[in-house]
């Protein structure tokens, strides 16, 4: 049996599932239960904290896990990332009142709270800036306010929280982050974690990609396909109709719009959008 860490808890937890049951691997049944041995993949499913990911695989007591990239950078260990998992996507950044910093270099000498304190102390290096790291488990922003720092770096996704707490972010963002899938610095390849991978990538494009069925003038074709070149080619067959064909592509699924409006622009019609369920390209 391969071992895949999952997290348990937070951010990604939620989604993170999503996708396992969407790439056909079991979940579990409730939020107490640590442990999914899914005997027909022949997987068994380890439900950990997101920031102890990370450690369990570097040690080798994992094959792959689930974990956020900064977290992955954060814990030093000695993992790589396989794929980008197109969820849990979020920026870190130093924040300090309004107006108070502009640039990294406004925190020499100066205290800074944050709880990826690994992540931290190497940014800090690399700007060559000399602050003192006050590590916390979580709620950060709060620790200019009650004086135990002077700015925060932590993650940031809408804002929000800053923003409730009078912060803003100052300097260039320290990093992007989103979920990630990762194993062993320079672990082999097995069939396994090769089929994982695969049914994870299928998950991923089945996501990001619709399917864009429409009619168009035969005479129009090279113009239509300029527009929705598909993955291998579009299929076009034959319509009932003389002189019409049928063109069945995948398209990106943020353009969609745009490229219905091109379409519709040179003539094309009965456009359809539908969602792929799965695939694998
Ligand atoms: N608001 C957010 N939006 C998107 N991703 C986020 C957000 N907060 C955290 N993340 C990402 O989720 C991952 C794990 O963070 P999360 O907050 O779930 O862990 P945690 O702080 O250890 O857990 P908890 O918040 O439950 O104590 C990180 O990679 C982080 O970038
Ligand atoms: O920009 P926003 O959309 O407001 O999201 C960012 C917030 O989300 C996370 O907190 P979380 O809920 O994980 O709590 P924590 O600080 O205890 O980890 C993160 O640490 C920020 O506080
Ligand atoms: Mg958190």
């Amino acid at each position: 049996m391969l071992r895949l860490a999952v997290p348990n808890k937070g951010s990604l937890s939620e989604a993170a599932q999503a996708m396992l049951k969407e790439a056909g691997y079991r979940s579990r049944r409730d939020s107490k239960e640590l442990v999914v041995v899914d005997d027909a993949n022949g997987w068994e499913l380890f439900f950990l904290r997101p920031r102890d990911i990370a450690v369990y695989v570097g040690e080798g007591t994992l094959d792959v896990g689930i974990t956020g990239r900064d977290m992955l950078i954060d814990s030093g260990a000695a993992v790589e990332e396989i794929m980008p998992l197109g969820f849990g996507a979020s920026t870190f950044r130093l924040a300090a009142a309004a107006g108070t910093m502009s640039s990294v270099h406004d925190l020499d000498g100066r205290r800074i709270a944050t709880s990826y304190a690994g992540l931290l102390d190497k940014y800090l290096s690399d700007q060559g800036v000399d602050a003192r790291v006050i590590k916390l488990d979580g709620a950060v922003e709060t620790a200019i306010r009650l004086g135990v720092a002077d700015a925060v770096a932590d993650v940031v996704e809408t804002g929000t929280t800053l923003r409730n707490v009078g912060l803003e972010v100052f300097g260039d963002p320290i990093m992007k982050s989103e979920a990630v899938l990762i194993k062993r610095q320079s672990a082999p390849d097995t069939p396994g974690v090769d089929q994982l991978v695969r049914r994870f990538q299928g998950v991923v494009q089945a996501r990001d990609f619709v399917m864009m069925d429409y009619d168009i003038r035969a005479e129009r074709i090279e113009e239509a396909i300029a527009l929705t070149p598909g993955m291998e080619g579009p299929t076009v067959s034959p319509l009932h109709r003389e002189g019409w064909v049928a063109v069945r592509a995948m398209v990106r699924r943020k353009n969609h719009q745009q490229v219905m409006d091109q379409l519709w622009d040179i003539g094309a019609r009965a456009i359809l959008v539908t969602d792929i369920y799965a695939c694998r390209l």
